[in-house]
């Protein structure tokens, strides 16, 4: 399948080293220790399309979200809206600074934190429209622009929940609000970090039903941040996969859950014992497994990231970082993997 949908965002070597504070002795050292937190990352982001990236817990996925939204500032490598490059200066409250982050708008795991519990929905909804200019002019249309958004994502009528303070919503009501003050921007593209990890198993569907909904309707272009492939499977139209700073598999969602060709994404789908649960999450269950811990990022194995654990490891993968390779099956599968370095040939 060829994706001919137009490209949001696209990040290309994207790279995050975080500087290691010394300590001790290490105070006399010349040696300034860094986290590879992200190495090198390419992905697009494309409207009207779900992107899942999935890994274990500290792989680097939220690293690469706060990247693209520009919390961060990069190492290296470039991010473009648009194909327009926003440079590694942007002066955060300056005037390209609030036009990017208004087109590239993000959802955070835990929706409690994210509100101020002082605040109502109608003080965060309309803070939200008023610094996008989006609030209209007098009451009338300022409340047309409030029911609007929670009718976007389901809250209704308005009036039930225009007045409610955070600790009064379910989790679930609160992600919804945290959407809703996304979508007051109107933004072009949604990073979702890990979105529905911490509400309850019975809503999950329901708010990942409303992205995927809102992502029709507004043709947006969502990242979608998650420890658990099942749901990257039902939800997702990509999938990349992520591994101690890296993307190590990407492809169509299908193919990349179903036919995973990459050992570590093999080892995570397999660590999902039931393929249709959106509900589970696969951090954890590869250690239990008994193969072995992900890398330190201070200072990561040479070669693949993913030699130490790897059953089929070889020895060029000790020493050699492995390029993206096309796995063969769809246009889009790719692994950075030397068992697909034949199918490439
Ligand atoms: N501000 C920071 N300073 C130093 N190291 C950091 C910082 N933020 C993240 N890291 C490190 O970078 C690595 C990647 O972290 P990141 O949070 O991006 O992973 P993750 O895949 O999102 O994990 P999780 O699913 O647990 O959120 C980890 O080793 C983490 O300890």
């Amino acid at each position: 399948m060829t994706v001919t949908t137009e490209v949001v965002l696209a990040a290309e070597g994207l790279t995050k080293h975080f500087p290691v504070r010394k300590r001790g002795r290490e105070l006399l050292s010349r040696t300034n220790h860094v986290v590879h937190a992200v190495d090198d990352v390419d992905l697009v982001l494309r409207r009207g399309w779900v992107t899942a990236l999935v890994g274990e817990s500290g792989s680097g996925k939220s690293t690469v979200a706060r990247l693209l939204a520009q919390l961060y500032p990069r190492t290296s490598g470039d991010i473009r809206l648009h194909g327009e490059s926003a440079a590694v200066s942007t002066a955060r409250g300056g005037r390209r600074f609030r036009e990017y982050s208004r087109k590239v708008q993000m959802i955070f795991q835990d929706p409690f934190a994210s509100l101020n519990p002082v605040h109502t929905v109608r003080y965060h909804l309309t803070r939200a429209l008023r610094i996008h200019g989006r609030a209209g002019k007098g009451k009338q249309e300022l409340h047309s622009a409030l029911a609007e958004l929670l009718g976007r994502v389901q809250l209704t009528p308005a009036e039930s929940y225009l007045d409610k303070y955070p600790h009064e919503l379910s989790g679930g009501q609160r992600q919804r609000v945290a959407i809703a003050r996304a979508l007051a921007a109107d933004p072009e593209a949604l990073l979702a970090d890990e979105p529905v990890s911490m509400l309850d198993v019975s809503i999950r569907l329901g708010v990942l039903n409303l992205l995927r909904n809102l992502k029709e309707r507004l043709n947006l272009a969502i990242l979608y941040i998650t420890h658990d492939i099942a749901s990257a499977r039902y939800f997702a139209d990509d999938t990349l996969v992520m591994y101690a700073g890296r993307m190590v598999e990407g492809g169509d969602s299908e193919t990349v859950t179903q036919h995973p060709a990459h050992p570590y994404t093999r080892l995570l789908v397999d660590s999902a014992p039931d393929p249709d649960r959106i509900t589970g999450s696969a951090q954890g269950l590869v250690q239990e497994e008994g193969v072995g811990e992900p890398p330190s990022l201070i200072t990561p194995p040479d070669g693949c990231r993913f030699h130490p654990r790897c059953p089929f490891v070889m020895d060029k993968c000790r020493t050699a970082l492995p390029p993206r390779f096309d796995v063969g099956d769809t246009e889009t599968h790719w692994a950075a993997c030397w068992l697909f370095e034949e199918a490439k040939a």
